[in-house]
């Protein structure tokens, strides 16, 4: 299997300070995977360099069956080539319910032309349906955004992403702030994402990586120190020097 992802070899350097020092790491199309690791391990500089948000010093980064440079890509086209990405705070918009939430994003995804004419056809009403559905909120469509809680506005975000149909989404620390029930949500909702897309998510919260179940990469000190299931990690002696800070 070819990836979908493969970063190779990448360096970034902040003011002579190596962030990423070597990174190399392939993520696949669908999968899931929880990337963790010490503060200052390089996590968000990752998602930084796949987004084009942070430019390297050197290495590859690249793209799709095509095997597209990422690094000769602008930010905008790096998104409209189909990586979303969710910070950790949500950013919806309050004043609108969540159906003109998720309405919004669907036609942010046909462009600026499209926006102009669009109106909400039957197509997008089912879309909608489907959207609320996925992301637990099908009760709440007529609600406004700003009504909700922490929770369900970092799933109503998730949904606008997924409106977009990303081939991949990164996710910043999902779980912070939430309640248990809320995060045991929210594994669901990755976990059903990454069915058909490749979803990467940043997570300190090692009960919620246990929920994920799925293929976790840790990073330290700007480069992959391990990977494989949770407990394999978790068992490397390297992964256990590093999180006891020896
Ligand atoms: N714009 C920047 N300028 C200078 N240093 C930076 C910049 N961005 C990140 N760094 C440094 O690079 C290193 C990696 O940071 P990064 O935020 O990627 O780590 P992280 O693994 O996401 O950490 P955390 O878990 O604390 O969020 C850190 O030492 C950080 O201080």
């Amino acid at each position: 299997m070819t990836a979908l992802l493969e970063v190779s070899d990448v360096h970034v350097t902040f003011d002579g300070f190596r962030a990423i020092n070597g990174l190399s790491l392939a993520i696949n199309e669908p999968e899931l995977r929880a990337v963790i690791g010490p503060n200052g391990a390089g996590k968000t500089t990752f998602m930084d360099i796949v987004t084009g948000k942070t430019r390297p010093d050197s290495g590859r980064v690249i793209w799709g069956e095509r095997s597209q440079s990422l690094l000769a890509m602008s930010e905008s086209q790096i998104a409209r080539a189909g990586i979303g990405r969710k910070f950790q705070k949500p950013t919806v918009f309050e004043e609108q319910s969540v159906r003109e939430n998720l309405a919004m994003a669907l036609k942010a995804r046909r462009g600026v032309f499209s926006v102009l004419a669009w109106r909400a056809g039957p197509q997008d009403a089912a879309r909608i349906a489907e959207l609320a559905s996925e992301i637990g909120l099908a009760e709440r469509l007529a609600h406004r955004a700003g009504d909700l809680s922490h929770g369900q506005k970092q799933w109503l975000e998730i949904g606008m992403l997924l409106a977009q149909d990303p081939r991949l989404l990164l996710v910043d620390e999902p779980a912070a702030g939430m309640t248990p029930a809320e995060r045991e949500h929210t594994t669901r909702i990755l976990k059903s994402a990454a069915r058909t897309r490749a979803v990467v998510v940043i997570e300190h919260d090692m009960e919620f990586v246990r929920r994920l179940d799925c293929r976790v990469t840790v990073l330290h000190e700007g480069r992959v120190l391990a990977e494989g299931s949770l407990d394999h990690v978790t068992r490397d002696a390297r992964v256990i020097d590093v999180y006891l800070g020896r």
